[in-house]
């Protein structure tokens, strides 16, 4: 719904905005100030009033004469139609004004756009002599009535300035023929607008002959610019300074014109394309606003439409697994088996995924084993991953993280393929982990299930190849499909800072073919590709499906697991600007309701010290003696803080101050007017009314035993062993520990004993598992943790971990 502020609505109705703020109070509708928004009903209520009020003096003869000589706003004169539409897009459509002999057709734009050089910019006056022949002084013709039945006055709509009492206009049939400017406007009929332009031509007198030599003035500095184009194109937003750009105009001249009407803008500020379609008309634009520019869509992949230019490209594998079963085993041994067996020459590079080769196809693994890097990829939406190779350790079975990344894998849709590791172990026992992964739905083929099942060791590198041509099996079966021919996307799969070479990204080509030359988008970042490197150091002038390259080229790092696609530089540098636009302004958005939530969350956590109360009473002596008694309750710890005191009814003022200071409004014999009551609709104050002064005491009272400071008392949460240390040169000893009993957080105290005796107290200043932070490790997990300034730990130490509670006191 439209809203418009109270200055916006004043300079309509031609009043000044502290008389239409008294007006609003009047009828009781809540505006604080200038820039408090008012709907469409509000508006559209106060005009009906402002009309009534208005009627009433028509009645009165020689009322014309005593219209207050501020001379009447021709921004209103010429406000094309088309703003009031859009401040009433949905209000009831009033009866319509009596129709001109010659009715026109409705038009989106009301005033006809103006060759430039029929007004100067300082003044949107139409020149004198293109006007229609004005009657006799005094004889003006009357506002055209609304009907009888009309409903709320559109907004926009002006507020008759002067009692119609006046002649009827000269016959509108007769007017197009004097008003031959209208005719260069393409056609657009403008009949209807002449009794308007009549009506305002009276009240303009003043203003016009007190303004013409500087109107003057200005039309001749502006007149060799009028030459501007005629039509423009826009999106469904624009800023100030491609307006001015597209229109040939100077930004000031644009920014003024909005100022006239309203708004204030700065140069790159977005305007809408129905404010800008108004402004353009101010300069005599057309303006044609071209369907949304969806970045997000336009961006989205299209369904290849010619399925010959589909090529099979090669699949893209994870491989996921517990710790320690042999994940990075696994991907080195593919690495030197069958990057050292198929390429002679070329130093293995770690860019984050290579490529092998096995009976003449390839194969893309991501060298990052773990699940960490998948889950993070699809948290931002890429799915790069076609094949899960899962890890388990024929010697230790299913594990916690075997389970985790089963169901990863399942969730993002990717077939799994098990590699039972460390079958060269005397303790291998392949059967034992069919027989858990069964159980959580992998059952081997062997069974008659479908999960393909390799047993391989890693370490000795046996069964690998195999392995690789199961994976290749599983990549016939999805069928995997690329069109190289297409300008490429993928997904970031690394990304680094290098100190000669600058930003470094790793990425997977998913689709088409990325060249050297190619300008992509990735998140918020752009890139021209400089250069790209593969996996073996060699430098690519082109990247097909699947492949892994390093890109140079980024003005800065970009996200990994962020997708990339190649356009246009142009459109490219388009994407990351609405991208930042949107991200800065969910980040102010966020900023914004984290304050507002630090305010709330310090008044209830009784982080404040002091209870700020607003104090209002009916008359001055219970005011005094209440304010007094509730200073009394002012204790060592927490005090009452009288921020104000007053005698009469709770105000909206009263509850803003109170909202701003996070206080409670005490009421005693009164009751919250009109707007306070509003106000309270969307303030979060607490409001309390008293008949009694002892109530009001006690209640304070007891506000204020919630926000003493409360007493602590120590709640156990968990018990755990180091089970291993590891010293890490800058950060300090790491303690692997296994979770007995309970849990441990993140921000827990801590307490070390080593053998029976507590050696120290401290917090804990980090808490993983595996490489991720966690905030809580649960019984029965293992975790790595740091102890605040405290690196004697060793392994058979225990440790106990506890926070401390608040316990509420209260006053006696
Ligand atoms: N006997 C034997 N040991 C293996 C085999 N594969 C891996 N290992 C050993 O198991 C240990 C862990 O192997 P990694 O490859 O580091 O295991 P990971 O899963 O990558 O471990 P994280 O990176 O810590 O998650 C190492 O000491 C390996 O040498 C195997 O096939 N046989």
């Amino acid at each position: 719904m439209a809203k418009k502020r109270v200055h916006e609505v004043a300079k309509e109705l031609n009043m000044e905005s502290k008389e239409l703020l008294k007006k609003l109070a009047d009828l009781g509708i809540e505006a604080k100030c200038n820039f408090s928004t008012l709907s469409e009903e509000e508006i559209a209520k106060v005009k009906a009033a402002l009309e009534n009020k208005e009627k009433g003096t028509e009645e009165e003869p020689g009322l014309v004469d005593k219209v207050p000589s501020r001379p009447p706003d021709r921004r209103l004169i010429e406000r094309p139609a088309a703003f009031e539409k859009k401040l009433a897009p949905k209000l009831p459509s009033p009866a319509p004004a009596p129709e001109p002999p010659k009715p026109a057709p409705e038009k989106k734009v009301l005033i006809p756009p103006k060759p430039p050089t029929e007004k100067p910019p300082e003044g949107e006056r139409p020149p004198r002599e293109k006007r229609p022949p004005r009657p006799p002084e005094g004889k003006r013709p009357p506002r055209p009535e609304r009907a009888p039945d009309k409903g709320p006055r559109p907004l926009g709509e002006k507020r008759p300035f002067k009692a119609p009492s006046l002649p009827s206009p000269p016959p509108p049939a007769e007017k197009p023929k004097e008003r031959k400017p209208e005719k260069k406007m393409k056609g657009k009929p403008v009949d209807h607008l002449i009794p308007q332009w009549e009506e305002e031509g009276e009240k303009l007198k003043s203003k016009l002959v007190l303004r013409r030599p500087k109107e003057k003035e200005a039309a001749k500095e502006a007149l060799p610019e009028k030459t501007g184009p005629r039509v423009i194109q826009i999106g469904e937003t624009v800023t100030i300074k491609e307006l001015a750009e597209k229109m040939q105009r100077r930004a000031a001249e644009l920014i003024k014109k909005l100022m006239d009407m309203g708004m204030l803008v700065t140069i790159n500020q977005e305007i809408d394309a129905d404010t800008a379609t108004i402004l353009a008309h101010e300069f005599g634009c057309e303006v044609e606003v071209k369907p949304a520019f969806d970045v997000e869509a336009l961006l989205a992949e299209e369904p290849e439409t010619d399925p010959s230019k589909l090529k099979p490209r090669p699949p893209i594998v994870t491989v996921m697994g517990h710790v320690d079963h042999g994940k990075t085993t696994l991907l080195d041994a593919i690495r030197e088996t069958r990057v050292a067996a198929t390429e002679a020459g070329g130093i293995t590079q770690h860019i984050g995924a290579y490529q092998v080769e096995k009976d003449g196809r390839k194969i893309t693994f991501i060298d990052t084993p773990g699940h960490e890097a998948f889950t993070a990829m699809r948290a931002r939406g890429a799915k790069v991953t076609d094949i899960a190779v899962l890890v388990v350790a024929a010697d230790d079975g299913v594990k916690p993280q075997t389970v985790e990344a089963i169901n990863h894998a399942r969730a993002a849709g990717v077939p799994i393929i098990v590699a039972i590791n460390k079958m060269d172990k005397p303790e291998a026992n392949p059967d034992r982990v069919k027989t858990q992964l069964a159980e959580l739905g992998l059952v081997p083929e062997e069974w008659g299930g479908d999960t393909i099942m390799q047993p391989i060791s890693a370490l000795k590198r046996q069964g690998i190849d195999e392995l690789l041509e199961m994976i290749l099996l599983v990549a016939d079966m999805l069928e995997l499909k690329a069109n190289p021919e297409r300008p490429a996307r993928g997904t970031i799969i690394e990304s680094r800072l290098d100190r000669g070479r600058g930003p470094v990204a790793t990425v997977i080509v998913q689709n088409g073919t990325l060249k050297v030359g190619d300008t992509l988008v990735a998140g918020t970042q752009f890139a021209r590709v400089r250069a790209m490197i593969d996996d073996r150091g060699r430098k690519l002038s082109q990247a097909g499906p699947s492949t892994p390259v390093e890109v140079l080229g980024f003005s800065e790092v970009p996200e990994a697991g962020e997708t990339f696609v190649v356009v246009e530089e142009r459109l490219a540098k388009q994407i990351v600007e609405k991208r930042l636009a949107k991200k800065q302004a969910e980040e102010a958005q966020a900023r914004a309701k984290m304050l507002l939530e630090d305010v709330y969350q310090r008044i209830k956590e009784g982080q404040i010290k002091e209870l700020p109360l607003v104090v209002k009473a009916d008359v001055q002596g219970s005011l005094e003696a209440i304010c007094r008694a509730l200073s009394q309750l002012r204790t060592e710890e927490v005090g009452v803080n009288i921020i104000h005191a007053g005698v009469g009814a709770i105000t909206e003022t009263d509850i803003m101050l109170a909202s701003a200071s996070g206080a409670i409004i005490i009421g005693f014999n009164v009751r919250p007017d009109v707007n306070a009551r509003k106000a309270l609709e969307k303030e979060k104050v607490d409001v309390r009314l008293y008949q009694v002064i002892y109530d009001a005491i006690k209640d304070v009272k007891a506000a204020l035993s919630g926000l003493l400071e409360p007493e602590y008392r120590e709640v156990l949460l968990g018990r755990a062993e180091v089970r291993k240390t590891f010293h890490v040169s800058r950060l300090g000893t790491i303690a692997g520990c296994y979770v007995q009993e309970g849990k441990v957080t993140r921000d827990a105290q801590v307490r070390v004993i080593r053998d029976g005796v507590v050696i120290h107290t401290g917090k804990v200043s980090s808490l993983k598992r595996f490489k991720d932070d966690v905030k809580e490790v649960s019984q029965g997990f293992e975790c790595g943790l740091m102890i605040e300034n405290f690196n004697d730990i060793k392994e058979g130490d225990e440790l106990e971990f506890f926070v401390m509670e608040a316990v509420q006191r209260t006053l006696d």
